[in-house]
């Protein structure tokens, strides 16, 4: 049986498209968080946010990566699912953590072009980019210090997954590994 692989990083690095495309070669099951509980509450993140505020997405963000976390399972985790310190101690312990890193510009170009704004609504009063930014040099340290292994997001697909691949093939050791 195989641990879970947990994708983690900022909104736009691909954890969802990553995750879909590793599942798929492998073989194994996929869920992403973010869809989990949008489907669950029948409300996107925007909605969920207005009624509940960032609280109440933040409590069920913690229930669905409990919930779908399962052997041989890839889960694409939500931009800001580090944030409490038990959903990093869950994911470390209960799997294999890749944290996506790509530059702010890079995140900002890929977000521009496809906003998704029901599933990523502003967390700041800032202008997108500057958000982006913003956002990134807070959780920097959350998502390495969360991760097992840090892939390159900023290459093409093929390129991620084969260090994906590469990084899952080693065994596992204590030190933060680098793909890239
Ligand atoms: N390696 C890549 N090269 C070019 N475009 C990419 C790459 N990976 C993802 N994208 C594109 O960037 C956009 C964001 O990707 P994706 O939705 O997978 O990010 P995410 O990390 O799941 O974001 P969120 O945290 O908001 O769910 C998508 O339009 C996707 O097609
Ligand atoms: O970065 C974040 O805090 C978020 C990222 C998205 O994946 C969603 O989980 C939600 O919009 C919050
Ligand atoms: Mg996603």
């Amino acid at each position: 049986m195989t641990q879970p692989v947990f994708f983690i990083g900022p909104r736009g690095c691909g954890k969802t498209t990553v995750g879909q495309a590793l599942a798929q070669e492998q073989n194994w099951h996929f869920v992403d968080t973010d869809h989990w509980l949008q489907e669950r509450a029948q409300m996107n993140v925007a909605e969920i946010v207005a009624k509940e505020g960032w609280e109440g997405f933040r409590a069920r963000e913690t229930q669905a990566l409990q919930a779908v976390s399962a052997t041989s399972t890839v889960v694409a985790t939500g931009g800001g699912m580090v944030l409490a310190e038990a959903n990093r101690r869950f994911m470390r312990e209960a799997g294999l953590v890749i944290y996506l890193r790509a530059p702010a510009g890079v995140l900002a170009a890929r977000l521009d072009a496809f906003p998704q704004a029901g599933q990523r609504p502003a967390l700041t009063a800032k202008p997108p980019e500057e958000e982006i930014r913003e956002v990134l040099a807070e959780r920097e340290p959350l998502y390495c210090e969360t991760a097992h292994y840090i892939v390159d997001a900023a290459q093409p697909l093929e390129r991620i997954i084969a260090d994906v691949q590469a990084a899952l093939s080693q065994p596992a050791s204590g030190a933060l590994r680098l793909y890239s």
